[in-house]
């Protein structure tokens, strides 16, 4: 069997291509054996040949020329990230029959029903278990594993630099800008962190996570996405004092005859298994009505990790290829629309700067029971005797479960008391 060979094209030679190509240089007998044939690296698309790269990999394979090594090619591995020329590469791979495998999160949260129907039209596989929480395999277990198995909630930690920064000031108490410059100097956050903190990186995994588990086309367009800026010191020290854990959650879950998909900052029990995620690992927790509870932990970014979720596609792809098996077409039948969050259930904790006065906790208190929100704790911070001017507090208040609506009524009513200072937090509480 191993004496017939396929051809492959690598595009991009970054973090994670780099590590693609030096696989695929170093391991390919192994990979021919695997496969059943043997694999042939016939060029990588680069946009300058003469840059410093790694010896292991022939320098001749080097080119700029995308589109011809595209053209030539039985499997393409998209490596370069971005939207175009990304997209048009793809498909350009697709349509000509080549089988695809992309680590593109933010391509496929905008453009995966596009690629998938063009995949599908071609007859041939697009894979992309690198896309989400990096070397986990998830996406499979989800199309796969679990297809004859009914999802109905997926959590998720996958973005590292957040996990990595809210974990520093859990651990060592550090305010959000002075880990976050750490989580640079340790190389997890890009130069320009503003995807990963604002949740977008998340929500484009979520949108493809969503897409699988509930058999439906979603995009990021279809995710609230708020990010972890806001969070304070404080947030962290009385999320600890109650128990609590705050983590940047991707939650997609059936909500009536909907789903509904959102990331924001999360307060988890310590016991929940999220909460003992560390450092920049990733995790997503599946819940099933059979299975039950599943938890996937690991990497979830990082060049070598990355590449091992790539390389897994391209063997299994390559295998099918290899044997002939049909390629598995688009999975999302079900139709299901995108729910607001406006209706969604969850408790809360606020964070309230007010006068410390005589009646302004009660005040807070009747206009949280005007709208029918019963509180569950209510902590006041001791105010320092020795500071001058008018005293003031914060108050901390968990309420029981409501909806995202009727607390945002609720606030507006507060913010306006002559007492109140301002809201300084509001975080969901996960159970
Ligand atoms: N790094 C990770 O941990 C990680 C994890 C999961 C998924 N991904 C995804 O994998 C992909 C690659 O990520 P990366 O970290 O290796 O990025 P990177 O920026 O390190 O590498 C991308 C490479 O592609 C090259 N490139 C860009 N446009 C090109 C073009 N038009 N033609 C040829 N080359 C071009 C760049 O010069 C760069 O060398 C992205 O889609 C990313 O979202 C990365
Ligand atoms: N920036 C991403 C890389 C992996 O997708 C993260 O921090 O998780
Ligand atoms: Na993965």
């Amino acid at each position: 069997m191993t004496d017939r060979s396929f051809k492959v094209a690598l595009l991009g030679a970054g973090t994670v291509g780099s590590q693609v190509a030096r696989i695929l240089t170093e391991d390919a007998e192994e990979l021919a054996s695997r496969i059943g044939s043997r694999p042939e690296l016939i060029g990588i698309a680069v946009r300058d040949t003469t840059a410093a790269r790694d010896t292991t990999v022939d320098a001749a394979l080097y080119t700029t020329d995308a589109e011809a090594l595209i053209d030539a090619a039985d499997v393409v591995i998209e490596l370069t990230g971005g939207i175009e020329p990304a997209r048009t590469r793809i498909l350009r791979a697709l349509s000509g029959g080549a089988a695809v495998v992309t680590g593109n999160k933010a391509l496929l949260a905008k453009h995966g029903t596009e690629l998938q129907r063009a995949a599908d039209a071609a007859g041939v596989q697009l894979s992309y278990e690198a896309a989400v929480a990096g070397a986990i395999p998830i996406l499979r277990p989800l199309r796969d594993s679990l297809a004859g198995d009914r999802i109905t909630r997926v959590l998720g930690i996958m973005n590292g630099t957040t996990n990595f920064i809210l974990d520093a000031m859990d651990s060592t108490g550090a305010q959000f800008d002075d880990a976050l410059a750490e989580a640079q100097r340790l190389g997890y956050a890009e130069a320009d962190p503003t995807a990963d903190v604002e949740g977008h990186d998340a929500a484009a995994k979520a949108a493809i996570v969503a897409s699988l588990a509930f058999h439906s086309e979603f995009t990021i367009d279809d995710v609230h996405c708020e990010g972890i800026r806001e969070i304070s010191a404080d947030d962290v020290a009385a999320a600890q004092a109650d128990g609590y854990v705050i983590k940047l959650l991707a939650v997609c879950e059936l909500d009536g005859e909907g789903v509904n998909i959102r990331v924001h900052p999360t307060l988890i029990p310590r016991k929940h298994p999220l909460a003992s995620v560390r450092d920049a690992y990733n995790a997503v927790f599946v819940e099933s009505r059979d299975a039950g509870e599943l938890m996937f932990y690991g990497p979830g970014a990082g060049g070598a990790p990355t590449a091992s979720a790539v390389m897994g596609d391209f063997v299994t792809l390559s295998r099918r290829k290899v044997l002939g098996g049909p390629a598995i077409p688009d999975q999302s039948h079900r139709n299901l629309e995108a729910t607001s969050l406006s209706r969604v259930v969850s408790r809360y904790t606020v964070g309230l700067h007010v006068k410390d006065k005589l009646g302004v906790l009660a005040r807070i208190a009747q206009v949280f029971a005007d709208h029918g929100i019963s509180i569950q704790t209510m902590h006041q911070t001791k105010h320092p005797e020795h500071e001058a001017g008018e005293p003031e507090t914060t108050i901390r208040i968990v309420t029981h479960r409501t909806t995202d609506e009727r607390l945002e009524g609720t606030l507006a009513e507060i913010s306006a008391l002559p007492t109140v200072d301002r809201v300084t937090s509001i975080i969901r509480v996960e159970n």
